[in-house]
């Protein structure tokens, strides 16, 4: 399989563009990252050309990380700041030709919650479009963010259905969806025509994928079998250097 390094995790002990350099180094077929908000898109850029690896997407900013938020667009009346965030990431976005943007949902809950982020991504999506940027939502673990809006994959279809927009897809984190819902492959294989990006750790503990809950051999192996061809985005905590973790790459990249 090919895979795509995270590093809103790994490598986030040096500045993002060294850990493209770093990626690439490892042999790495693409990157990701989370909020890369703080380093000149330029410098990204040239990072991503120098090692001929593409940045495959972002996440639009949390908020005020004070409070905390984890996401604006879930959250009623922050329709202002849910769309700045939304139209920099895909400033960003096209900035460093990345093809998709994470639109976080934040803590929220209820019908006035849906609205909003219904409406925000159909704005979102209909902004992308013409950039050729996709439109990803994520569920997230109720262990890892507590309150969280979008919590299971059947309700992400939902709202990817009442949006109705073409470039708004699912971002099957394998890690999330075994510790809320479980039943990973039987989903990635029911849910792939929604799905846009795929993320893996070990379950429960998130980390490498070796060990842990889910088979990842035997997961990457289905992947591979209902012909996805994306670089799966390894998005772990490596608990420390990241170098010395990814001795799980060789046999994950002869499948
Ligand atoms: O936490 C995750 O799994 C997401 O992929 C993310 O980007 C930030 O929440
Ligand atoms: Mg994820």
């Amino acid at each position: 399989m090919k895979l795509s390094a995270n590093l809103g995790f790994l490598w986030n002990d040096r500045p993002l563009p060294d850990a493209i350099r770093a990626a690439a180094a490892a042999g790495f077929d693409a990157v990701e990252c989370h909020w890369p908000y703080d380093v000149p898109a330029s410098e990204v850029k040239s990072a991503l050309d120098d090692t001929g690896l593409r940045m495959l997407g972002l996440n639009t900013r949390r908020g005020d990380l004070s409070v905390p938020e984890n996401g604006l667009s879930a959250l009623p009346g922050r329709e202002t700041d849910a769309r700045a965030a939304i139209d920099e990431a895909l400033s960003y976005a096209q900035a460093i030709g990345a093809g998709a943007v994470h639109v976080m949902a934040g803590f929220a809950s209820g019908a006035d919650a849906h609205a909003a982020f219904v409406a925000n991504l159909a704005y979102a999506c209909d902004q992308a479009a013409p950039l050729g940027v996709t439109i990803l939502i994520e569920p997230l673990n109720r262990h890892d963010a507590p309150g969280y809006f979008l919590v299971t994959t059947d309700q992400a279809v939902d709202i990817i259905r009442r949006v109705d927009r073409p470039n708004l897809k699912l971002m099957f984190d394998c890690y999330h969806v075994g510790r809320t819902e479980g039943d990973v492959t039987t989903r990635l294989a029911a849910l792939l025509g929604d799905i846009g990006h795929i993320q893996f750790a070990s379950v429960p503990d998130r980390g490498t994928p070796d060990h842990g809950e889910l088979n990842y051999p035997t997961v990457f192996a289905a992947i591979k079998a209902l012909g996805w061809d994306v670089p799966l985005g390894a998005e772990y905590k490596p608990g420390g250097p990241t170098d010395p973790t990814l001795g799980w790459m060789a046999e994950a990249q002869k499948i």
